[in-house]
């Protein structure tokens, strides 16, 4: 396999709209933070140290079962463009911080599906993560896990008997877990209730955050929830309680379309077939319009009111509307209003199939 058949790939694993839930959970992630004992933390590298701690990373993935079945594969970033780095952002594989640079010890290791991958000197010097369609916590643990195992089987992390896991950024000390789900709540936006809602969860220990993760905007009713502590919890734990919220969070928004299909039938199927309508018909569209009309045709399919077309099918275009993807369709570097153009008719194309 080739890391840049995972970037020009269209479809990767977590875009499977039919997973449990998959619905409401777009996908599940997990992350596990880790570093090697007595190499400063990735913020504080020089060329040299950088190069070294590449080399030893290199050296353990080389000698890992997954490594040597060629079921995943190890990039630096001086060998992706700006383009591909920012493809892998907007296919939710790197946090768009990484992309940032085009350093030769920075990088990613990646499975053919996108569904386990590594971050390479990241904020920390490894982050594995897993990500899967649907509420899958306890899956993408035990791939992340698995993977951790084989790594520290070679490799000396930094671990404190009582800490746990050291990391750069104090919030990741302990298990270095983060678990999330990226959540589609369009019934809740619409009535109003998200604010109360997301208040509520920061009191149970969750975070919210936008389509792209730490610093990004919410949009296209998607929201990223995940757990703001990493100590004093088993991963267990964590992972369980943050699945209970989400079954929660779930029912809640399920209660809610059913309650807007019964008390403003009419506005909803006129919302959404507006969507339709205009996402069918416009010749040029922004990004942020374009993920508000999916999400509302999105909700018209999850509710039967629109047919003929996948969530497959959706998870995947609202990748595909990105600027780094739409360019790369292209085969040229495009300004905002090329981008706007080119968007247009890539929606258009995907949504011939609706009746
Ligand atoms: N459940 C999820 N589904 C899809 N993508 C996700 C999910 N959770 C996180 N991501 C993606 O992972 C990347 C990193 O997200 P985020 O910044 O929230 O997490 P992190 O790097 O693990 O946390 P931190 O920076 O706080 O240590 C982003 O590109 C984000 O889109």
């Amino acid at each position: 396999m080739n890391v840049k058949d995972v970037i020009y790939n269209n479809f990767v694993t977590w875009m499977d709209g039919d997973a449990e839930n998959g619905d409401i959970v777009i996908s599940s992630r997990i992350r596990l933070a880790r570093n090697l004992r007595e190499i400063p933390f990735p913020h504080l590298l020089d060329q040299a140290k950088g190069e070294d701690c590449l080399k030893i990373i290199k050296g353990a993935w080389q000698e890992s079962p997954a490594y040597q079945q060629g079921q995943m594969e190890l990039e630096t970033f001086d060998h992706l463009s700006s383009l591909d780095r920012q493809m892998l952002v907007e296919k939710h594989l790197i946090s768009p911080g990484h992309a940032e640079t085009n350093s030769s010890f920075r990088g990613v290791v990646l499975n053919q599906d996108g569904s386990l991958s590594t971050m390479i000197n990241e904020e920390d010097h490894l982050r594995i993560q897993c990500l899967l369609p649907g509420l899958q916590l306890d899956e993408c643990y035990t791939l992340a896990q698995g993977l951790d195992d084989e790594l520290e089987s070679q490799l000396e992390y930094a671990f404190d008997e009582r800490r746990g896991y050291l990391t750069a950024c104090p919030t990741n000390v302990g298990t270095g877990l983060r678990a999330s789900v990226m959540l589609h709540l369009p019934a809740m936006q619409m009535t109003g209730q998200t604010n109360q809602i997301l208040q509520n969860i920061g009191q149970l220990g969750m975070t919210v955050r936008g389509l792209y993760g730490e610093g990004t905007e919410v949009a296209g009713n998607f929201f990223q929830m995940s757990n703001q502590i990493t100590m004093g919890q088993t991963e267990e734990e964590i992972c369980t309680h943050l699945r209970a919220i989400t079954v929660q969070l779930v029912e809640q928004e399920r209660l809610l379309r059913e309650r807007l299909q019964v008390d403003l039938k009419y506005q909803l199927e006129d919302k959404i077939g507006r969507a339709y309508g205009i996402l069918s018909h416009a010749r040029i569209i922004n990004s942020n319009e374009a993920l508000s009309l999916l999400s509302d045709v999105r909700l018209g399919i999850d509710m039967g009111i629109l047919q003929g077309i996948k969530p497959n099918d959706l998870n995947e275009l609202v990748v595909a509307i990105r600027p780094a993807h739409l360019q790369k369709r292209a085969e040229e570097e495009m300004d905002a209003t090329g981008r706007d153009i080119k968007r247009a008719q890539v929606i258009q194309e995907k949504l011939q199939g609706i009746q």
